[in-house]
């Protein structure tokens, strides 16, 4: 045992003596230059090239490798028998990810490839500003020598893109406000955000079936439409003009594109806006896939008399010193040069009178569709009570339905009262329903006779005026009359004089 030992000592021993042999027969340069060779070797008979993708390049972090690894959690399935899974901050989803030495293969364009996730320990640090993670991880991307051309690029750049999407989707939506006035916070960005998170969608919103489709039809092809609008020369930008009284679901509606698009939202707050230039500032910090909303408009902006007056006086915002937003500031903000600093946004203003807002604003391409948010009919009735009640139309009686639907309309009652109905009577589906029925039914009625009252009034006032009119008219008569009269006297006086002869 101990000649064993006694060989093993000496064996390492010699092993050592040579290494320190080659270290200094071979000094790193050569070494180095003798790796060099053996890898140009080994590449001049294989068939694959392979590109790493480290986490870190550097100090940064590879946003390669975060969109690789995304992008990668989509091919994943959940079969596979040992997956990563991670939460990012601000997301409600959770993504499969490859585990340490995991390969998966991907096709691309006809095209396969295969990533391998390698995961090392890192050697101890020196000193460093940014302690590093104490793995080394990265992909390793093999694609065959004759396919390296045909897709690396538009392969990498689908994946930067996807990832981008599955993140958006992930993330919850942020809502942005402009409520600090024009101070910036820290990182120099005038928003502050907080997570968007309005449960209203296309489904719970009570419309015309026929406008809501149109409405989606008209953002999915805004969504999809990137070569369209680089083909024909526009802006990848679209307007929404909704009006309509108070509680018709203008801002329910402004969610819902929200959360079909996936898109944040920058509530544009303009009575905090003092120059244009903070405006176009504003303007340059909202991020692509976004919708611009500028809520009431017309209590925003003082759009009366806009030819008549100077930037400082009648088109500005407000009367204040500070406030001097002009429209064509605001125009400018929708339509001129400034608003295509980004792309694939939408704009959105709400107002509950339409025809207190400036021609310049309705013209067409400004805003690209007008949307009338009108009183409950009895189709966006039926959503609401399915909303709220659960009801499929099968539960309520035809009896009770075909009365809804003839008073529905008389009653004009905007969403937001019926849906506070229901809310109060949820419990009990009956008593919801027949209590909806009454409302609208006195609503009707007080409708009604209002506008009995007002016709009555209206043929007063016709009355009265026709009354007017007869005296006016004998007024005009009357020096006619007068004129008889004189004539009646001049010649009662010529008779007399007469009879004296
Ligand atoms: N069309 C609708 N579909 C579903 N719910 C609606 C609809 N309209 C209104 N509501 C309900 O009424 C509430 C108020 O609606 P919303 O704020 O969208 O109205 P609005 O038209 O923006 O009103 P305002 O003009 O006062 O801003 C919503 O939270 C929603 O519950
Ligand atoms: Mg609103």
């Amino acid at each position: 045992m101990k000649e064993y030992w006694g060989s093993l000592a000496s064996i390492l021993g010699v092993l050592a003596f040579c290494q320190s042999l080659l270290h200094v027969l071979f000094p790193p340069e050569l070494r180095f230059a003798t790796l060099k060779l053996f890898n140009r070797v080994f590449n001049m008979f294989t068939s694959y090239c392979y590109f790493d993708i480290t986490e870190i390049d550097g100090v940064n972090t590879n946003e390669l490798y975060n969109a690789v690894q995304l992008y990668l959690s989509s091919c994943v399935t959940i079969s596979g028998s040992r997956l990563s899974l991670t939460r990012a901050l601000n997301s409600s989803a959770i993504t499969f990810g490859l585990t340490n030495n995991d390969t998966i293969f991907d096709t691309f364009n006809g095209v396969t490839v295969l990533w391998e996730h390698i995961v090392t320990q890192r050697q101890a640090q020196t000193f460093s500003w940014r302690p590093l993670p104490d793995e080394k991880r990265g992909f390793t991307l093999r694609i065959k020598k004759k396919d390296k051309s045909l897709i690396l690029d538009s392969y990498l750049d689908y994946i930067m893109e996807k990832a981008n999407d599955m993140r958006r989707k992930n993330e919850d939506r942020l809502l942005y406000t402009n409520s600090r006035g024009g101070s910036l916070d820290s990182r120099g960005h005038p928003w502050e955000s907080v997570p968007f998170k309005h449960p209203s969608t296309f489904e719970t919103l009570a419309m015309d079936p026929v406008k809501k489709a149109e409405i989606i039809e008209d953002l999915k092809d805004f969504a999809n439409g990137q070569s369209f609008y680089q083909k024909t020369g526009r802006a990848w930008k679209r307007g929404y003009l909704l009006y309509g009284p108070p509680g018709t679901g203008k801002s329910s509606m402004i969610a819902a594109m929200a959360n079909y698009l996936g898109y944040d939202i920058y509530d544009l707050e303009l009575t905090e806006v003092h120059h244009n230039s903070e405006l176009r500032k504003l303007l340059m910090k909202t991020s692509s896939k976004s919708i611009i909303v500028i809520e009431d408009i017309d209590c925003s902006i003082d759009l009366s008399n806009r030819k008549k007056g100077s930037p400082n006086n009648s088109s500005s915002i407000g009367r204040s010193y500070w406030n001097s937003i002009t429209l064509s500031g605001l125009l400018n903000f929708t339509d001129g040069l400034w608003s295509c600093c980004g792309s694939e946004r939408i704009f959105v203003f709400t107002t509950n009178h339409i025809d207190k807002l400036d021609p310049a604003l309705l013209r067409s391409g400004r805003m690209d569709m007008h949307v009338f948010m009108s009183y409950c009919s009895f189709p966006a009735l039926r959503i609401l009570l399915k909303n709220y009640l659960g009801n499929a139309e099968s539960d309520l009686d035809e009896g009770v339905l075909k009365e809804l639907e003839e008073v529905i309309d008389k009653a004009e009652m905007t969403p937001a009262d019926i849906s506070e109905l229901l809310i109060k009577n949820r419990r009990n589906k009956d008593r919801a329903v027949i209590e909806l029925l009454e409302a609208l039914k006195n609503k009707a009625e007080m409708k009604l006779k209002s506008g009995e009252c007002v016709r009555e009034k209206n043929l007063n006032d016709v009355g009265e005026e026709e009354e007017e009119e007869e005296q006016e008219k004998r007024a005009l008569e009357s020096p006619k009359e007068g004129c008889d009269y004189e004539d009646s006297i001049k010649k009662e006086e010529e008779d007399e004089e007469k009879k004296i002869k």
